[in-house]
């Protein structure tokens, strides 16, 4: 773990490590290639599970083979290769990696002298995702450089960081009477955050439950680090970022890195493609289909990588689209339906009304979809990479929230973003059919109004001289002040 003096002229070595979860890993991999544009040595720990899926169905040897300086190292997520990975089991994410990978960890940066070879220095600086204490562990026991990169947005992290104050409020436990009561101790958001707008974590019956707990401590320790990076941008969320950097100063906002990678790339001229991070095979034929749809008709559904929806609410969201009279396009995921128990038989009117509206894929190329001119509106469940790409292609959402922080997210969407309706805690045919009415086509102008602004001001983040441009040179120059 020593440098020898053969290596002061390398470039500073990165380890990144992202929890092995779809949208954790896609916004590393983009942070990833922004680094590496930056000559930047990197080493990306990924899990055997996402690796794999990464190399089935994406590009992304051959995306990450023209930076000489990147490499990929596997891991064990701690979990068995048949374990779901999503829906109410997605948690034991979390303690598997903390319980296996940590300890797996450890041992390979030792017995590899933090990846130190003859070409590349020893790891220089860690960017881990923000929930992976046990990186800053080690970070401190070996006086390596460490930076957090926390995935979602600034007001979810924002309200974890408070979970102890809620909690004192007595705003947690969040459970049945009093879910709209406003929440007084996250500042910055007196006013118009709910109880039932907390992040998921927060939905617990008794506070000692270990979601609640870990979450807490987590999102607590972050500080520790010398840095830290949120995937948003200061215009989005301001006055929250105001907020964090009471506690964390040295914050860089360089989101929405989809697009701010896509900007980089196409001012050298290097590539104009999209560089998808995804772990199922992405249905080519929906863009097809879009094709031949006038513009701005089709509301496009889905519910990200974990959601895992009752055979009720399926059909509840299918006779709500179908009712709605709105051409869809739908991504099923494979696994995304709960216990099916034989009963699979469509209703003929659900079969019919898809026929002649709509389209289904298994999973789609997304960014692709939601840059499409047919799309106008975005049925999600307020992830914050599918929140992030509609803002940046100007799409207005309907958001049904599923866990964790979709649910803050999907509020500040309608209620501070102005950029789309919030239908948490209700799955209903009825209201499905009046949102996306009032989406597609009655409230179509207002929306469309205000996301057209939004995205104008992503896409000025991300440009030379905005902020997130800036920020990203700002954290490239930290990382280097790392080693010299
Ligand atoms: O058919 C599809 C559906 C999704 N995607 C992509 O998959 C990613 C999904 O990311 P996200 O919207 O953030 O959802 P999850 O994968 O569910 O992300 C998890 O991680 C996020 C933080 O990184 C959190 O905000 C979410 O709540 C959490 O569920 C996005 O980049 C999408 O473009 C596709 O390419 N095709
Ligand atoms: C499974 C969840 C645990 C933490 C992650 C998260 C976060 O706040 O960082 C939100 O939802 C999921 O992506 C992860």
């Amino acid at each position: 773990m020593t440098m020898g003096s053969e290596d002061q002229n390398l470039p500073p070595h990165v380890l990144i490590f992202p929890l092995p979860i779809q949208g954790h890993v896609n916004s590393m991999l983009r942070l990833a290639e922004l680094l590496c544009l930056a000559q930047l040595d990197i080493t990306f720990i990924v899990s055997e599970f996402s690796h794999d899926r990464l190399l089935k169905h994406t590009t992304v040897a051959s995306r990450f083979g023209i930076y000489p300086g990147f490499r990929f190292q596997n891991i064990s997520d701690g979990l068995p290769d048949d374990h779901p990975r999503a829906g109410e089991r997605v948690m034991d994410i979390l303690s598997g990696t903390k319980n296996v990978t940590g300890p797996l960890f450890k041992q390979m940066m030792i017995e590899k002298n933090c990846f130190a070879s003859a070409t590349r220095r020893p790891v220089s600086c860690m960017i881990a995702d923000g929930v992976l204490s046990f990186v800053g562990d080690f970070a401190e026991e070996k006086g390596i450089s460490l930076i957090y990169f926390r995935t979602v947005a600034a007001c979810s992290f924002w309200a974890c960081f408070c979970i102890p104050e809620l909690i004192e409020a007595g705003d947690i436990p969040v459970k049945g009477e009093g879910m709209d009561l406003l929440v007084k101790s996250v500042p910055g958001a007196e006013g118009f955050l709910r109880r039932r707008d907390l992040p998921g974590f927060c939905r617990v019956n008794d506070i000692n439950e270990s979601k609640l707990q870990v979450l807490k401590s987590e999102t607590r320790q972050t500080p520790r680090a010398q840095a830290a990076i949120l995937n948003t941008f200061e215009d989005l969320e301001g006055p929250i970022l105001s907020q964090v950097r009471r506690y964390i100063p040295k914050l860089f906002t360089i989101g929405p890195s989809h697009s701010h990678l896509a900007a980089r790339l196409e001012a050298r001229n290097t590539k104009t493609t999209i560089s998808s991070g995804s772990f199922w095979e992405e249905d080519r034929s929906c863009v097809a289909w879009l094709d031949s749809q006038p513009p701005k008709s089709v509301i496009y559904v889905s519910f990200g990588s974990i959601t895992v929806v009752t055979r009720e609410q399926l059909l509840e969201f299918w006779y709500g689209l179908v009712n709605s009279g709105q051409k869809f396009l739908w991504v099923m995921r494979p696994d995304s339906i709960k216990g099916k128990d034989g009963e699979d038989r469509i209703p003929a009117e659900l079969e019919e009304g898809t026929k002649a509206r709509g389209y289904m894929v298994g999973w789609a190329p997304q960014e692709e979809v939601l840059n499409h001119r047919a799309i106008g509106g975005f049925l999600t469940h307020s992830g914050w990479n599918s929140t992030l790409e509609s803002i940046v292609t100007g799409v207005p959402m309907i958001c049904w929230p599923y866990f964790a922080d979709q649910m803050i997210n999907s509020r500040f969407v309608s209620e501070i973003w102005k950029i789309g309706l919030d239908m948490k805690d209700t799955c209903d045919r009825v209201t499905i059919e009046n949102m996306v009415r009032d989406l597609m086509v009655v409230r179509k102008d207002e929306f469309l109004k205000r996301a057209d602004e939004m995205a104008r001001l992503a896409k000025k983040a991300v440009s030379e001289g905005g902020s997130s441009y800036h920020h990203l040179d700002g954290l490239v120059e930290f990382i280097t002040s790392t080693v010299s």
